[in-house]
């Protein structure tokens, strides 16, 4: 019988190293695949992409497999970075990981790893795929506390049809466990933190060599000026600190941006109105199934990553754009962020906050 051939994303971590495992257990043909994504002259200070690269070269060899390297900055500055600094100008705060999955890791690496003869492609994401008469879902990890889906709800079918997501009914601790037993170099790795091509770089300074910083006043809603920002790409919805702004009082928190006008609008307490929103449209939507679930039905939604599910309801989907009605006010709703809808733990799709 012919080995059906899996290349796996290795990143050099522990997720995707034990997904390799995994699969190569299961009797698969698997070959790693390592991307670079980044370059940048300051690499070497804080981008660990070299380090990474030799640790997935040495798990790979621990496994006796294959690995090879493929370079997508190029794609990824065309595709992700590009739109992504558009956004910040536009005073929106995005996620590029989301844009990093539905254009490089499930289009370009997808198409270079069909072009090496996969018959799928793996990742180390907690998540799952589900397929139901032909059709694919997306669904929730078994993890709970790990679940990536918030970041994969614009997979399509084509993409979803062509993944496994070896470590989708796993728990962390688990993950980890089994690359302890199997003497995996990486085991004790620590987990990667933020967005992968700013890596440990001092943010302000990496946004504000591509884009120019305007200063402007820090503005109550009644139009009185309480202090200086520096840029009003620097600043998001619900943001508490480095405003620099204190006094007597509750903490003051970032409520809205004008950009006509330059000015930053903040109010103080957690608990004003103008942080809380039962309703937001979205737009540039994406169904994992092609086509918009039936409205008025009761869904659940997440407005951004580590939130707990709120019961919703969406109306007035058009071509690419939605209204959100949520049971109860939700905090810092985020313009350039995902709106994603699930059901029960089926990951619908989803779409950026207008
Ligand atoms: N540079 C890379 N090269 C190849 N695959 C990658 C790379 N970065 C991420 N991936 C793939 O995408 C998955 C999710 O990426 P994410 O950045 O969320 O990593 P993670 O959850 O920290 O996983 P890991 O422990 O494998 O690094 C990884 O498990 C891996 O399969």
């Amino acid at each position: 019988m012919v080995r059906k051939r899996v290349i796996v994303g290795m990143s050099g971590g522990v997720d995707s190293s034990v997904a390799a495992l995994l699969l190569k257990e299961q009797g698969f043909e698997v070959v790693g695949l390592f991307m670079k994504n980044w370059e940048d002259d300051d690499d070497e200070q804080y981008c660990t992409s070299r380090q990474d690269l030799v640790d997935a070269v040495s798990v790979a060899d621990v496994l006796g497999i294959e690995i090879e390297a493929v370079n997508f900055s190029k794609e990824y500055k065309a595709r992700v970075f590009s739109h992504f600094l558009a956004e910040y100008q536009a005073g929106r705060t995005p996620n590029p990981d989301v844009l990093c999955n539905a254009e490089i890791k499930f289009k370009a690496f997808l198409d270079h790893a069909l072009g090496m003869g996969a018959d799928w492609i793996a990742t180390g994401h907690y998540a799952q795929v589900r397929e139901v008469d032909g059709r694919y879902q997306l669904l929730k990890a078994e993890d709970g506390t790990k679940d990536q889906s918030y970041f994969l709800y614009r997979l399509n079918q084509d993409q979803l049809k062509k993944t496994l997501f070896p470590l989708g009914k796993l728990y962390k601790r688990e993950v980890r466990e089994i690359a302890r037993k199997a003497g995996l170099p990486v085991h004790d790795k620590r987990d990667s933190t933020g967005i992968c091509f700013i890596g440990e770089r001092p943010f302000r300074e990496f946004l504000g060599r591509y884009l120019p910083q305007q200063p402007g006043p820090m503005e109550t809603p009644e139009g009185k000026v309480v202090g200086r920002h520096v840029g009003l790409m620097f600043y998001t919805i619900g943001q508490r600190h480095g405003l620099g702004i204190g006094g007597p009082g509750e903490p003051w928190y970032v409520a809205g941006k004008d950009l006509a006008r330059n000015a930053l609008i903040v109010v103080q307490g957690r608990d004003h109105p103008l942080l809380w929103r039962d309703e937001l449209t979205c737009a540039d939507l994406s169904w994992v199934g092609g086509s918009a679930p039936p409205c008025h039905w009761v869904y659940a939604a997440k407005t951004r990553y580590r939130q707990a599910d709120a019961p919703c309801t969406i109306s007035a989907v058009t071509e690419g754009r939605a209204t959100v009605r949520f049971a109860a006010p939700q905090w810092a709703v985020t313009p350039g962020q995902s709106v994603v809808i699930y059901e029960s733990r089926v990951c619908l799709g989803g779409g950026i906050i207008e």
